[in-house]
């Protein structure tokens, strides 16, 4: 009888919407360090499932981002049509996809636009975002709701309007556009569509910010300032692109955070209880969360430009190496012999799941500030939110980049 979890030749089988998403994590590390994965439409990578392995091919520069060193894809093997190749950025604009000085130069040039001191100044603009979604969320109190589609979904996503400095009137178009990329419903054709019309909008947002510079105080206007800095400055496309990695890279693992910590507290009432009396702070929730389910879970490409023996294999010069968050936070060695349990007053290990190394996140900060302030006053306005359905029924959307949940059913009063 075959294996439903490997390939006749011993490979780990990645499913997109695995069963049970702590198992699978669990499964993962029981194999580790190193484990040779089959992702869907059959191609072959290693994926890190072990802390410190994770932590040493995030920040080994014979790991590279660039797809000229993957030999399946130079071979053919991979080919353009793979459906999930849209998921490794390969434009030589965009800092996810850079290596080496270049990636340097990209993230030297937003360092200030990403610094935690310019992110601190939307604290009123969350604050004010996320009462305003709160007071709408009174009027459709009394059913069962998504929390995903209601709240979480827009409040970073309005966030990032803030942060960008989008008009009023514009909020909702580009909501809109980033629904339909996120929905996981569009097909290919729609997807490059979409990433079309945003291209566009944020183009034309570029060019009336660049007109009326010296009175424009945020995000966007800082890049356009690192555009007219140094010897090597931002490119206009570079500021756009930026733009646009931000909202791809930022949105849903936030929203994720957001429904990851609800989902949390609410299936661990002794923690939940434990945070009202003051035996855990916010900051605590949430930090053990973004270990414990972290909002990313594997997909992010690098490729090996020569021979490199790590964890007791040997990785061939060209083969892919996936970083496995979810799994490495399950390491005992890290986090103790309770690494699998939900426990905010965790004193052991540092988590890694905003990366390591020269690409670790630059978004870091909005997030947890985020996270901070819309999850405390959710809980402060609806302190009986429960669960609309039982844990165990809540379903995936998927697992492989993100760590998504599809729905978010609840009961915001008794
Ligand atoms: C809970 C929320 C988030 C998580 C878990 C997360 C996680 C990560 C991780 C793991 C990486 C590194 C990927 C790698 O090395 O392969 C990364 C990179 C990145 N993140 Fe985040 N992120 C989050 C939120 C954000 C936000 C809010 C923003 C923007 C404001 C953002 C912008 C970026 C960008 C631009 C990169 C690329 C950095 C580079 O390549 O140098 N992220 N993120």
């Amino acid at each position: 009888m075959s294996c439903p979890m490997h390939t006749s030749d011993g490979a780990r089988l990645i499913h997109a919407v695995p069963d049970d998403v702590q198992a699978d994590r669990e499964g993962l590390f029981t194999e580790g360090p190193l484990v040779r994965v089959e992702l869907p439409g059959g191609v072959r990578a290693w994926a890190t499932t072990h802390h410190g392995v994770t932590k040493a091919v995030l920040n080994d520069p014979r790991f590279v981002r660039s797809t000229d060193h993957w030999e399946d894809f130079r071979n053919g093997t991979v080919t353009e049509s793979w459906p999930l190749m849209g998921t490794i950025p390969r434009d030589d604009t965009n800092m996810l996809a850079l290596d080496g000085a270049p990636h340097r130069r990209m993230r030297r040039l937003t360092a200030g636009p990403f610094s935690a001191r310019r992110v601190e100044r939307l604290r009123p603009d969350i604050e004010r975002i996320t009462d305003r979604e709160l007071d709408r969320l009174e009027s459709l109190a009394s059913r069962p709701l998504d929390l995903r589609s209601e709240f979480t979904f827009k409040v970073p996503m309005t966030v990032i309007g803030e942060l960008y400095g989008v008009e009023g009137r514009e909020y909702g178009q580009l909501g809109d556009m980033y629904a339909r990329l996120f929905s996981g419903t569009t097909e290919e054709g729609e997807h490059l569509r979409i990433y079309g019309a945003l291209y566009q909008f944020f183009d034309e947002l570029v060019a009336r910010k660049r007109a009326d510079l010296d009175n424009c105080d945020d995000f966007t206007a800082d890049l356009i300032r690192a555009t007219e800095e140094g010897e090597q400055p931002l490119t206009d496309e570079e500021v756009v692109v930026t733009l646009l990695t931000v909202v791809a890279a930022g949105h849903e693992t936030t929203v994720n955070l957001l429904n990851n910590t609800v989902r949390a507290l609410l299936a661990h009432p002794e923690a939940h209880a434990g945070l009202r009396r003051g035996e855990y702070t916010w900051e605590q929730v949430v930090e053990e969360t973004l270990r414990h389910d972290a909002p990313n879970n594997l997909l992010m490409f690098r490729f090996a430009t020569e021979d490199v023996e790590i964890g007791g294999v040997r990785i061939d010069k060209g083969e892919a190496v996936l970083s496995h968050y979810g799994a490495s936070a399950k390491d005992r060695a890290e986090f103790g012999d309770d690494a699998d349990v939900f426990d905010p007053g965790r004193t052991r290990g540092r988590h890694i799941t905003f990366g390591y190394g020269p690409h670790i996140c630059p978004g870091a900060p909005l997030s947890r500030l985020e996270a901070g302030i819309i999850l405390p006053r959710l809980f402060e306005r609806f302190p009986d939110l429960r669960l609309a359905v039982p844990d165990e029924e809540l379903e995936v959307a998927t697992a492989l980049s993100v760590n998504s949940l599809k729905e978010l059913p609840v009961l915001l009063r008794p």
